[in-house]
């Protein structure tokens, strides 16, 4: 049996929908170009933190790996505080948005995936944000969502309704507020293709979007790529708890929200999402012997081929069963040590996206851990909008990475075998 990391439904209970939560007219017009005068600070819960089960910060930084680029410790650091701004406030407008879930929120994409008024509000403020924060010409953003089906004539309400939660969440902090336009356009700047060459960030506003209408798992996952390096990332997990996801009957009283971040060279981080000064430096697990070893995997079987995977796990010598979560939350609990594994082997005919791993990656190497593809290759995020890659992704520490390697590549060589037998 898989465990299956839920919460209580307490947290979710039905609430006034998400235009009844924000107040009309709070703020005065104004356009993007104003200055973000009178900044307010986050506002400041003290929480339990760092928590009690992660290893003490160790002096020197995590080993990066391909495709971490490598760079003095003090390179990114605008980038990075304002890539922790931005998935910060997104959380908050998704959290809100989770609260009031109600069946309008949820939109028919052409690929009839779901797509959430926290998709596009999610997109908005990370591109607002991140044009704020670095005013430069040169602002290049790979993102999973565009304007198309919001300038739809059938969709003007549900555009006011993000606009009044982008400008309700930005309000905390910056004194400007953004039109419709200013939205559709800020959602529109992660059109960008990515590719080698100079700076592009990378984002997934919600990723787990099935998670979060689930009421389960979801990330905003942003990560800047630099010649097709990924220099940072930061993994805004809203509704994972502060400790451990391994220990199930732990978190049921346990406070949730963390910030995962990590910057070429420089270890990775996670932090309360509600207590920005509650940092604490996180190491993958040392686990050598499988049979101490857990695995996560998608929650969704159609996401993965949780067959594979089991048998990958036997073969290994796994004992544990799979934890099913959504999104690249599986990143961050792996990067703190919640378990040691991570296998995702999509349907055949999938193209993974980078923004469904990049900010993972650079989270999880920079955490001394790393994913590779089922071939053993680094992943390569220079390649544009998609990874181009070999069969899966699988993630774990240095010291299981080759006996997993050889456990995938058996297991898939007979999977193969029996299907052409078939
Ligand atoms: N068919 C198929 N196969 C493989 N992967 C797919 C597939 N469809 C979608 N996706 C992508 O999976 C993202 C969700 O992440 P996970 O698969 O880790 O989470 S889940 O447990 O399955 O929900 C999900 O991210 P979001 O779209 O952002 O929710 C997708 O990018
Ligand atoms: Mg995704």
């Amino acid at each position: 049996m898989a465990s299956r990391v839920r919460f209580s439904r307490t947290i979710f209970s039905p609430l006034p929908s998400a235009s009844a939560l924000i107040p009309s007219g709070s703020l005065p017009p104004a356009s993007l170009s104003l200055p973000l005068s009178n900044p307010k600070p986050y506002r400041r819960l003290r929480l339990p933190f760092p928590p009690s089960h992660l290893p003490p910060p160790r002096s020197s930084p995590a080993g990066s790996a391909s495709p971490v680029a490598a760079m003095s410790s003090s390179s990114y650091d605008k980038e990075l505080a304002a890539a922790k701004k931005a998935a910060s406030l997104a959380a908050r407008l998704c959290q809100k948005v989770q609260k009031a879930l109600l069946t309008s929120d949820v939109q028919s994409k052409a690929d009839k995936s779901p797509v959430t008024v926290a998709d596009y509000g999610s997109q908005a403020i990370v591109s607002l944000v991140l044009r704020k924060e670095l005013p430069s010409e040169s602002f290049s953003l790979v993102a999973e969502e565009d304007s198309a089906d919001l300038r739809k004539d059938e969709a003007q309400e549900t555009l006011k309704r993000i606009t009044e939660l982008v400008n309700d969440t930005i309000s905390s902090e910056y004194s400007m507020s953004v039109s419709d336009e200013d939205v559709l356009i800020a959602i529109d700047s992660g059109k960008s293709e990515g590719g080698p060459v100079g700076q592009h960030w990378v984002l997934d506003p919600i990723d787990g979007t099935k998670g979060f209408l689930r009421g389960d798992q979801y990330a905003i996952a942003l990560a800047l790529l630099d010649e097709g390096k990924v220099v940072l990332g930061v993994l805004g997990c809203p509704n994972l708890p502060h400790t451990s996801i391994a220990n199930l009957d732990r978190h049921s009283q346990n406070k949730i929200g963390c910030l995962f971040y990590a910057k070429t060279g420089d270890g990775a981080y996670m932090q309360s999402l509600s207590d920005p000064s509650s940092n604490a430096k996180i190491h993958v697990t040392a686990t050598e012997n499988p049979a101490d070893a857990s695995f996560f995997e998608s929650y969704e079987a159609a996401h993965s081929l949780h067959d594979l995977s089991k048998a990958i796990a036997e073969k290994l010598g796994v004992q544990a069963p799979p934890v099913r979560i959504d999104s690249q939350a599986k990143y961050g609990a792996l990067a703190r040590g919640d378990g040691a594994i991570y296998l995702r082997f999509p349907h055949k005919g999938y193209r993974e996206k980078i923004w469904d791993h990049a900010a993972g990656c650079i989270v999880v190497a920079e955490a001394g851990g790393f994913a590779t593809d089922a071939a053993g290759n680094a992943l390569d995020f220079s390649k544009g909008r998609y990874l181009d890659l070999d069969t899966g992704i699988i993630v774990t520490n240095k010291k299981l990475m080759p006996s997993l390697l050889n456990a995938v590549q058996e297991s898939i060589k007979a999977k193969n075998q029996s299907a052409s037998h078939l």
